[in-house]
Order: C-alpha cells, then structure tokens, then sequence
C-alpha cells in the first residue's frame, strides 16, 4: 500500500517519522511532496520519496493526504482533483477546520460522483507513534475505514468520530498537546525556582507527569481518585493544589478549551 503526503511541515513531517517507526508502510511506500525543496531535505537520509509535482504524488498512491494549511488546501484539492482515481484510491485530509461538505464541493465529479474521504485529526506526537488521531469516513465502506483505522493504530491511539465531533477532538487532543507542554514548562520553571537546574527541573517534571499517564492509564481510575491517595490531610500536597485553584488553574484550563 502506498500513501502521498502533500505538505512536508509540520504535520505531514510528523505523520513521516509515525509511519517509518510503524509496520504498515516501508519508506518507498511513502511520497511526500511540497511545493518548495526545502522543506524536503530533513526527508534526504530516510528513503522516502520525495517531490515539488503535488499531481505526481497524487497520481502514484492508494492514499493520498493533503496536510497543508487551510488557506491554501482548496488550491491543492483543485490541483490533484483531474488526476485522482475515484474508484481506486482514498483521499485524507488532516487539515483541522475544514468541513467535508465544502471539500465535496470542491472534489465532486460533474456528474456527483465524489471519492472516499477521511478527515483525520492526529496530534504532533504521531511523530513518536504515541497520537490521539480522531478520524472521520465520508462517503467511505467499513472495510476502508477498518483499513484507515488499523494504520493509525499504529501510530497511536484512534477514535472513529462523527464530523460533528471533530473541533472538540482538535482542541483536547491537538491543541491539548501545547497545553500540556505548558504546564510541563511552568512546572519545570517552579523547579528551578525551588532550586533545581533548568535540565534536571525539566526531566523531573517529564518523568513525573508520565508517572500520573501511567497510573491513570493501568488502573483506570479517576484522576481525582489518585489524588486522594497523595494529599495528607493537613499536608503540603492538598496546599499546593488549593493555592493553584485559587489562582483559577482548573478554571483557566477549562477557558483555553472553549475558546474558538
Ligand atoms: N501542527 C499540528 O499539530 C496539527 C496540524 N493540523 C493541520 O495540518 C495542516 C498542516 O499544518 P502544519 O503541518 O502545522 O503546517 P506547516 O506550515 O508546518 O506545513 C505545511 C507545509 O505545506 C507546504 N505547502 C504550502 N503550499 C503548498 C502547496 N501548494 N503544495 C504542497 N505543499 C505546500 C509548506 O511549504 C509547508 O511545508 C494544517 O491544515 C493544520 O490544520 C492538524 C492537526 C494538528
Ligand atoms: O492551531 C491550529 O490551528 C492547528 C490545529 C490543531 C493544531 N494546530
């Protein structure tokens, strides 16, 4: 199976690295096109190929990715469209935002005839294989949704979500990431505070944020219930957790989500 990539930043980097690190394609399976060489280059040493012709790329694969920004998306549709094969490959897109209706406007054969489309919302850590990917069949068989599915397995963990679902899942999962990445930076800055240096603040506070992924994940539990199991009544833990809420920690957290 063979898949093309039309956007090397990012996103279409990061789905590259999953995909080498997993079992489903080999590199020559994979094409990644972009409109300049430069973005290619970090591609030179993988065996992937690579291209500047988008309708190249297109042309020569089973599946086949649009992963650029969403003002020049209709652009890139437009341009791969007269060389798609409707009956023969799937179109993804992982471009957040960008409803299926206005790409079936766009894809859409004269005589109604549209390909099967996935919209497929990864986060940036499909680079490590360790993604939230939400995915979205439109106008796609259950054999081929199973097949969309099976290869972000391997990049992750997956959810098959109604369209309706997508800009919640963007938002907790895509964006959830540099919300994370925030507070692992605020507590590595409290580290040093407290009197650590910056490297040894940083990788106490990774190890520790995965000891909570961890727990959470093999017991199944409730955050809270965790939380109940370290803070000493009278202690220093349920302290420090009163003084964040004061401070509108779970407040603020839950405000970043619902902007839009
Ligand atoms: N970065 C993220 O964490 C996530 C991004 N997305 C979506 O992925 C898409 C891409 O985002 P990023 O990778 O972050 O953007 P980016 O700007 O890093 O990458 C886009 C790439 O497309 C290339 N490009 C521009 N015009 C082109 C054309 N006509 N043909 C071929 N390539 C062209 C650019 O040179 C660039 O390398 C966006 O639509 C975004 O909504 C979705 C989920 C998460
Ligand atoms: O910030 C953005 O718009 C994109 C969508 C999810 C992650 N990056």
């Amino acid at each position: 199976m063979k898949i093309s990539i039309i956007g090397a930043g990012a996103m279409g980097g990061a789905m590259v690295q999953g995909f080498l690190k997993g079992n489903v394609f080999s590199s020559s399976d994979i094409t990644v096109s972009n409109r300049t060489h430069k973005a290619l280059d970090k591609f030179s040493q993988t065996g992937v190929n690579i291209t500047t012709d988008n309708r190249e790329a297109a042309a020569n694969a089973d599946i086949v990715c649009v992963a650029v920004k969403p003002w020049i998306a209709e652009t890139v549709f437009k341009e791969i469209k007269p060389v798609l094969d409707y009956n023969r490959q799937i179109l993804m897109t992982v471009v957040a935002g960008l409803p299926s209706e206005q790409i079936t406007e766009w894809m859409k054969k004269d005589d109604g005839t549209m390909i099967p489309l996935f919209i497929v919302i990864p986060n940036i850590a499909i680079a490590e294989c360790s993604s939230m990917t939400f995915i979205t069949p439109i106008g796609a068989d259950g054999r081929q949704t199973d097949m969309i599915k099976s290869i972000f397995d391997t990049t992750g963990s997956t959810l098959v979500v109604e369209e309706k679902l997508l800009p919640a899942g963007t938002i907790l999962a895509s964006c959830g990431i540099a919300y994370a990445m925030r507070y692992i930076r605020a507590a590595s800055e409290g580290g040093v505070e407290l009197g650590f240096k910056a490297d040894d603040a940083k990788n106490i506070v990774l190890q520790t944020v995965k000891g909570a992924v961890d727990l959470l994940m093999s017991t199944g539990n409730h955050p809270e219930a965790e939380i109940d199991k370290v803070t000493t009544p009278g202690g220093i833990t349920i302290r420090g957790l009163n003084a964040m809420e004061q401070a509108g920690f779970t407040n603020a957290v839950i405000r970043g989500l619902k902007l839009k």
